[in-house]
């Protein structure tokens, strides 16, 4: 794993930024696997004034996302398909027809998931995955567990993340208990991972994700395995490190 330590949230937002269009500056075609949660934000606010500084075309590029809530769309706004739209895709010149998120509202779940793996599978692959991390350690949604869960699936959210997520709800009531999202093998897959991290609260999960055993009980442990990983994380998610 390159572990970049960067002083504030706007060095890692940029640096994060500058993964991604290197990718898409040298692969106008590239697959994108995307993130959602607070600390990509303002890597994506980035991203959008490089496009409109004419620095990198999204044109070609196709995107999968990693994890939606069960039960929410594009009309709430609390949906990763809506939070997708603000806070990139109408910024950018990507194609509709390129965006790929779970979706939420199917009707037959396990369908979906099965079908999301095969248009990932289908477009080639993921050639770079962005992650966040969640206190408990998570990846997209795959929350710690016995196993690792290989492909893209249902989930039910840790009490942990639903507070965590909560700030983003009205009430913690409003949370939804169930996701979908890609699996571990999924991720791994990828040919480049970033993953960032920002926050004291990360500290320990950071810490563990790096220096501790490749268990399940603390999915991005399973990182340790992949052959390019970056992780970008700011002073306070590397105070362990
Ligand atoms: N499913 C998302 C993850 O993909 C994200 O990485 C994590 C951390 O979010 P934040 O960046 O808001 O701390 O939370 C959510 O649960």
């Amino acid at each position: 794993m390159e572990i970049i330590k960067v002083k504030s949230y706007r060095e890692l937002s940029f640096k994060a930024a500058q993964f991604v269009a290197s990718q898409v500056i040298l692969k106008p075609e590239s697959i994108l696997g995307l993130a959602t949660g607070s600390t990509p934000e303002g890597m994506y606010a980035e991203i959008i004034k490089m496009y409109q500084n004419g620095i990198v075309d999204f044109e070609k590029v196709t995107s999968f996302n990693l994890d939606e809530y069960i039960g929410l769309g594009k009309e709430s706004d609390q949906s990763y398909v809506y939070y997708m739209q603000e806070h990139l895709f109408n910024h950018i010149n990507i194609a509709l027809s390129n965006i790929n998120m779970p979706n939420g509202l199917a009707k037959d779940i396990e369908k979906e998931c099965l079908e999301y793996e095969e248009r990932i599978a289908k477009s080639g692959g993921l050639d770079l995955q962005i992650l966040g991390i969640g206190r408990n350690g998570h990846i997209g949604f795959n929350e710690p567990d016995l196993k690792f869960e290989a492909r893209t699936h249902v989930v039910m959210l840790d009490e942990q993340t639903i507070e965590d997520n909560s700030r983003f709800f009205e009430s913690i009531d409003q949370v939804p208990k169930m996701a979908i999202s890609m699996g571990v093998k999924t991720i791994m897959h990828a040919k480049k991972i970033v993953l960032l991290a920002s926050g004291a609260e990360k500290a320990e999960s950071v810490y563990k994700m790096i220096y501790g055993k490749i268990i399940p009980e603390l999915p991005a442990s399973v990182l340790q395995l992949h052959p390019n990983v970056t992780v970008i994380c700011d002073e306070a998610a590397a105070r362990l490190l």
